[in-house]
């Protein structure tokens, strides 16, 4: 695993988030239960905790297709979203290429659940893992978000950064 460094943490294990916009590929309630479940994946393994807001400025804004910052996106293929590191503004950000199919579960397209979880990675604080079998590898592999278990290198990784859960 890889971090940015001790300086690009979250120094609070209470997180908002808030999701401004949706991908048609997907409903509602997918794209919802697909961006709770990937945060969660990070937060059974820390004491971090994520709350939802529908309106203002959260930690982690999530958003989908053209947004204003200096990186974008390049059809369908290649780069799938984008996360910055944590810092305040645009800190901490998730960002995802429209131009994907996002699915739920299906790999006939990318798995919203696998690149947001592999997104909040970076917007947690860690870089690229060069483990083949790790989420925070570079490159996005199919897996199935029903039967995913965080790989030990990334668990390794955020708990270098934030400690384990103190409630298991
Ligand atoms: C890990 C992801 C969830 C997030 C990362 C982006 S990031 C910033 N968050 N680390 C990502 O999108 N990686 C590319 C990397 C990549 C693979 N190829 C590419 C061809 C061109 C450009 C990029 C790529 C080869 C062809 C396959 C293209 C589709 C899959 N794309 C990827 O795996
Ligand atoms: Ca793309
Ligand atoms: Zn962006
Ligand atoms: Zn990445």
């Amino acid at each position: 695993f890889s971090t940015f460094g001790n300086n690009f943490k979250w120094q609070k294990n209470s997180l908002t988030y808030r999701i401004e916009n949706y991908t048609p590929d997907m409903s509602v309630a997918e794209v919802d239960n697909s961006i709770e479940k990937a945060l969660q994946v990070w937060a059974k393994v820390t004491p971090l905790r994520f709350t939802r807001i529908y309106s203002g400025t959260a930690d982690i804004m999530i958003s989908f297709g053209p947004h204003g910052d200096f990186y974008p996106f390049d059809g369908p293929g290649n780069t799938l979203a984008h996360a910055f590191a944590p810092s305040p503004g645009i800190g901490g950000d998730a960002h995802f290429d429209e131009d994907e199919t996002f699915t739920f579960r299906s790999n006939r397209g990318i798995v919203l659940f696998i690149v947001a979880a592999h997104e909040f990675g970076h917007s947690l604080g860690l870089s690229h893992s060069n483990d083949p079998g790790a989420l925070m590898y570079p490159t996005y592999s199919y897996r199935n978000p029903d039967t995913f278990v965080l790989p030990y290198d990334d668990v390794k990784g955020i708990q270098s950064l934030y400690g384990s859960n103190p409630t298991v």
